[in-house]
């Protein structure tokens, strides 16, 4: 998925926000040549923001990830890595880098790369929630067998790289169905959540699409996913469908499952209409902190949550 989101528009009409379905394969070049293309034609057709699916260098399994993690944290080399970062700088560019196998010692994550346009990286997500589930005769999957959880939530505001006002809670796939951390990130002054994730075809057609909309109502956020390219000859087959979506649920774009490329407006226009759907319908301040409560160690203490 790519993305572009702060353009003022001055009814030119030019596109803001694109996103894209992206086609992985087993071969770890070929995958990481191809999201360098890809980011270069968005770039190209004017995109700022680029979203990646989820682990877009490699097949999605738990056989794989040991096979074409990377590990950047201790001085590793980092073909992955490199290429994001050598695209955002020659682009100029935002790159919410989808996630790949990332390896810290004996640790496997499941890990999001996030770069400013000089190329620099300036936040980074591991899967907190991992996808261990059992759907009897339907799925299995245990990410939990090669990987580790991360252990922190990420926001990365764009307006301190020198970007828009933007503040993005990032998520990825699985962690989209836990309202806790949307809700933290709602708490915390995201408006726009980015999820890049791999559903598949028992779980892609039954949720994909609802959890996105439920999580961007429940905190009147944007909310974005980004699915790697359906490949009915992979192990674990991918749902597609990239999406993106306004705080009030409403599509504003989506993919099919074939590899492509979305190009949606989102600008400074509609950022601010979060705030007037926020006041409009004042949800956040209503709840009732009597009965419930969100708590969370990333909590800032006594500090009221913001209400826009
Ligand atoms: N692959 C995932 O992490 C999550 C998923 O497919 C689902 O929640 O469904």
């Amino acid at each position: 998925m790519i993305c572009d989101c702060w353009q003022v528009r001055n009814g030119d009409g030019a596109p803001n926000y694109t996103e894209d379905c992206l086609a992985c394969g087993t071969n770890k070049k070929a995958n990481i040549e191809n999201a360098a293309a890809k980011i270069a034609a968005a770039s190209k057709q004017g995109a700022e923001i680029i979203v990646l699916p989820e682990c877009f260098n490699s097949p999605y399994g738990t056989k794989y990830f040991p096979e074409y993690a990377e590990n950047v944290i201790e001085g590793g080399q980092s073909e992955t890595a490199l290429m994001l970062s050598t695209a955002a700088r020659d682009n100029k560019v935002f790159i919410v880098g989808g996630s790949f196998p990332e390896k810290e010692g004996e640790k496997i994550y499941n890990s999001c790369y996030i770069f400013n346009r000089d190329g620099d990286m300036v936040a980074r997500h591991r899967k907190v929630h991992l996808f261990d589930i059992d759907i009897p005769g339907k799925i299995t999957f245990k990410e939990s067998d090669t990987l580790s959880p991360g252990d922190c939530p990420t926001i990365v505001d764009l307006s301190e790289h020198g970007g828009p006002p933007v503040r993005m809670g990032i998520g990825i796939c699985y962690d989209i169905r836990f309202p806790e951390l949307a809700l933290l990130y709602r708490h915390l002054g995201c408006s726009m959540l980015v999820y890049p994730g791999a559903f598949n075809m028992v779980t892609g057609p039954a949720h994909w699409e609802l959890l996105l909309r439920a999580r961007a109502v429940d905190t009147q956020s944007f909310g974005i996913v980004c699915s790697p390219a359906r490949d009915e000859s992979a192990d674990y087959i991918a749902w597609g469908h990239s999406m993106i979506v306004d705080p009030w649920g409403e599509k504003l774009g989506e993919l099919q499952e074939k590899e492509d490329i979305l190009m949606v407006d989102l600008d400074l226009t509609q950022l601010a209409k979060v705030v007037s759907r926020r006041q409009n319908m004042p949800y956040w301040l209503q709840r009732r902190q009597d009965i419930y409560k969100l708590s969370s160690p990333f909590m800032p203490e006594k500090k009221p949550s913001p209400d826009k």
